[in-house]
């Protein structure tokens, strides 16, 4: 699977966004580490915060299937360039440290970042794990 082709899915996916309040229509496609695909779009509800984002529906697909690692992930929205929000960011985050986060506008105009450019000094996993610290 290429970029490309990943970006083709997610623009795919965007078809069946759910978006009657913001008509903001947003599709993900990722991978995982055995190659398995997922897509997702946005949900929205009429009580708008339980909202989810296309990046994590694909995300929560990816999961709930008993993957564990991201290692790319394309986003298409309805702007020229539609970043991942911030809640986005650290789910994206939480499976997928140096993963790949393509932000397409077309299958042919797309930039390609690492997920540490768009969450620096990030908070993770690994923080949770206590150690004695030098200060203290
Ligand atoms: O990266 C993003 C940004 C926004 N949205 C959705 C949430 C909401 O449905 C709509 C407008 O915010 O776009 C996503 O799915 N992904
Ligand atoms: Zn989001």
């Amino acid at each position: 699977m290429n970029d490309i082709e990943l970006i083709k899915l997610a623009i795919k996916a965007k078809e069946n966004a759910y978006v009657p309040y913001s008509k903001f229509k947003v599709g993900a496609a990722l991978i995982t580490e055995d190659g398995s695909v997922y897509t997702g779009c946005n949900i929205e509800n009429a009580s708008y915060s339980p909202t989810i984002c296309a990046e994590r529906t694909a995300i929560a697909k990816a999961i709930s299937e008993g993957h564990r690692k991201i290692i790319k992930i394309a986003i298409v929205g309805d702007s020229k360039y539609t970043y991942p929000c911030g809640v986005c960011r650290q789910v994206i985050r939480e499976f997928g440290k140096d993963s790949q986060v393509i932000i397409a506008n077309s299958e042919e105009d797309f930039k390609k970042y690492n997920l540490a450019e768009l969450l620096p000094n990030s908070f993770g996993p690994e923080d949770l794990i206590k150690e004695v610290k030098d200060d203290v």
